[in-house]
């Protein structure tokens, strides 16, 4: 395919995506990466140095990475045009090459332009967003046992108010909207008609069950022992309530899950393992206060768009924060890894923040691409800077006896721990 302004690398190759969605890599996969707003000025950079540096070590010349730069938000509007936030290549070259990385893009609150991390997810249809918490040791934490957690969101990133269906108070539409539900819907419960803004809430059969099989196929492969829904289905019954009801379907009709006790609790034989997998249900608020009280009683969330994303950022509290919290976005035949954080765009082109998270988001794109020793790799230089207590500012404001690192700096102590 022609692009306009993304330069192919010449010297590297595409990932062929297999009929059963499996990858083929060669040997120099050329990865596209987006070096995103704010700070991704500061974090992208020693993230592709601490890649190039794993990979080198774990195999010497005969694999590299053929990083090819894509753009999107404010760099985008700089290099296509003042409007040009999302080129249509962009999303192009993340089909054609299938694998990609992203740092963070500002969303402004209000009017303004829509998110563009939330358009990528949907123009791709990445419907799974994958993000792992686990405590590294010698994390500071303010929680007494961090290490009890140990969880996997499964975010669904295509449905829920993210689909971005609402209407401004006063505007035609809203009033529209709101004189149908009222006139032919037989509506009497919007407290205030007037100045009233409205939004929409999607969420299908289709949608969860393509998420929660994904979720439960995560367990069965990493011999975990429960999936939670999570859901706010007292509340929102025909949306919350219904993927906790397509769930349990799901879990009958694709992995033989019968009733616990009874139910509404479901259980199953794992296949690989023949351990039991119980798959359950908590509702949302009760489960905020459960990680913190009971952390070692979950493992595997599956969870709606909203739920996931404060879950997201609650969860990554308790082992550190959301300077060491990394996620994939990922759909049938593209996989685009991210950061749970934002721009943060107080400290924006300090070298200060902590790149981790990127860095995390990085090594479960090699482990996805099957290069493993490359990703265990990069586990061993994190867990190495840290318990060397050689940090950035997130961890040392809170770890006596610390030294205080730049963000490259950290890559650097990263690629240093990885030894050999
Ligand atoms: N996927 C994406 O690209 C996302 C984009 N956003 C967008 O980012 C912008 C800013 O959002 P905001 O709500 O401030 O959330 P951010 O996640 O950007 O930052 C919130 C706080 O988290 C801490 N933090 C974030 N990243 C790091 C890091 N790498 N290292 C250490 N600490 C970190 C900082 O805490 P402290 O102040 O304590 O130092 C920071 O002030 C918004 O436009 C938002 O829409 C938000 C989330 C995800
Ligand atoms: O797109 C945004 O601005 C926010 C997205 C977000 O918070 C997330 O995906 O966790
Ligand atoms: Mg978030």
């Amino acid at each position: 395919m022609g692009y306009l302004k993304i330069k192919v690398p010449a010297d590297g190759d595409k990932i062929t995506v297999n009929a059963d969605l499996s990858l083929t890599v060669p040997n120099h996969p050329i990865i596209p990466y987006i070096e995103g707003d704010g700070i991704g000025v500061d974090v992208t950079p020693p993230m592709l140095s601490v890649v190039n540096a794993a990979v080198e070590k774990a195999y010497g010349s005969k694999k590299a990475i053929a990083w090819m730069e894509i753009y999107a938000g404010e760099k985008a509007t700089r290099i296509y045009g003042p409007d040009v936030w999302l080129p249509e290549e962009t999303l192009d070259a993340l089909t054609e090459f299938s694998v990609g990385i992203k740092g963070p893009l500002t969303t402004p609150v209000g009017g303004g332009i829509r998110s563009l991390n939330v358009a990528l997810r949907q123009e791709l249809d990445l419907y799974v967003c994958q993000r792992p918490v686990r405590w590294f040791k010698g994390v500071p934490s303010p929680v007494n046992n961090p290490e009890k957690t140990d969880m996997v969101i499964f975010r669904e990133n295509s449905e829920d108010i993210y689909a971005g269906i609402e209407w401004q108070a006063d505007s035609p539409e809203a009033k529209k909207l709101i004189n149908f539900l009222r006139d032919e819907m037989g509506v009497t419960k919007i407290r205030f008609p007037e100045g009233c803004g409205i939004g929409i809430k999607p969420v299908s059969e289709e949608g969860t069950k393509r998420l929660v099989r994904k979720a439960i196929q995560y367990a069965i492969d990493n011999d975990k022992d429960s999936v939670t829904l999570v859901h706010k289905g007292n509340i929102m019954k025909f949306t919350e309530g219904a993927f906790k009801d397509w769930g349990y379907e799901l879990a009958r009709e694709r992995f033989g899950a019968k009733p616990l006790d009874g139910g509404p609790w479901h259980v199953f034989q794992n296949p690989v393992t023949g351990k039991d997998i119980v798959i359950k249900d908590v509702i949302a608020d009760a489960f905020l206060q459960q990680i913190l009280m009971r952390p070692e009683e979950y493992s595997v969330i599956a969870t709606l768009n909203l739920n996931g994303d404060y879950i997201s950022d609650a969860l990554a509290a308790e082992v550190g924060g959301i300077g060491i919290a990394p996620g994939a976005n990922i759909g049938g035949s593209v996989a685009l890894f991210e950061a749970t954080h934002g721009t943060a765009p107080k400290y924006a082109g300090q070298d200060k923040v902590n790149p981790g998270s990127l860095i995390l988001s990085a090594e479960m794109m090699l482990r996805h691409l099957g290069w493993a020793e490359a990703a265990d790799l990069i586990l061993k230089g994190v867990e190495g800077a840290i318990e060397a207590k050689t940090v950035t500012y997130d961890f040392e404001r809170l770890m006596p006896d610390a030294t205080l690192l730049k963000a490259s700096e950290f890559g650097d102590a990263i690629i240093a721990k990885m030894g050999r």
